[in-house]
């Protein structure tokens, strides 16, 4: 579970100070699904970077599982981030001259496994995204769709418990933006992921359980599941 307490992000440009995060509090449940949206520069990357470990907050903290992670030396992080946090961004981030297989196996590099059980795990993964058959071929042979779904099997495959993801469907066309948005919808319900998207697809926030607005670094999450 992640707990947000009094979160404050501030970035200094010159002589410029720029509040991206305003005193956030926030509550995301293990297994929730929460999308954010906003205007540009409201301050959504800055959150879910936040929530990835990847930048401490100036003021506040950032708690997951009841550990403040700006606390976390830096190689305990790293560690956190390698083996629980799977990230998806806007672009696949694909290494080009690595097949889609090699691809998704460097996320368990940092993992100690051995060959063989990254080569089993990742192709396992591959197969979750329905890309089983596509494992040799290089991201320029596969279609835009193709390649972002490897990016969610490289992300998962060292069985992360959230998945964090910006704008994973920003630069897909209509149809491939439903199948890829599908694919993350399904298998945060299989796998019970903590999952936190910013997107500005209407139909994945009409959808959405909760769905916080960030506007000018201030958070408003409207919860829309039935009261227990
Ligand atoms: N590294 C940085 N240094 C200085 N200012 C930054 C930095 N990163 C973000 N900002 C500023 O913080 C504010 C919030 O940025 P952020 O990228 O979080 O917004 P966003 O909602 O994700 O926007 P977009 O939809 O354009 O991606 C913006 O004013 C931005 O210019």
């Amino acid at each position: 579970m992640y707990t947000l307490t009094g979160v404050t992000k501030r970035y200094r440009r010159g002589g410029e100070t720029i509040d991206a995060l305003t005193g956030v509090d926030l509550v995301i449940e293990d297994g929730g699904q929460l999308v954010i949206q906003g205007p540009a520069g409201g301050g959504k990357t800055t959150l879910l970077q936040m929530l990835g470990g990847l930048d401490r907050p100036t003021e506040g903290s950032v708690e997951l599982d009841g550990t403040d992670l700006a606390l976390l030396p830096e190689a305990r992080l790293a560690r956190l981030r390698s083996e629980s946090i799977g990230f998806v961004f806007r672009t696949d981030n694909l290494i080009p001259s690595l097949t889609a297989l090699e691809n998704v196996e460097t996320a368990l590099v940092p993992l100690g496994l051995t060959a063989a059980q990254r080569r089993q795990q990742a192709t396992g993964a591959l197969e979750s995204v329905g890309l089983a058959e596509h494992r040799g071929a290089l991201p320029a042979a596969l279609s835009g769709s193709q390649r972002q779904r490897v990016a969610v099997a490289r992300a998962l495959v060292k069985r992360p418990r959230v998945l964090l993801a910006d704008e994973p469907t920003g630069d897909l066309d209509a149809a491939d933006r439903d199948e890829v948005m599908g694919l993350l919808e399904r298998l945060w319900r299989e796998r019970g992921l903590t999952f936190v998207v910013v997107t500005h697809d209407s139909a994945v926030a009409r959808r959405a359980p909760r769905l916080a607005t960030i506007r000018k670094g201030r958070v408003a999450v409207e919860d829309r599941r039935p009261a227990v």
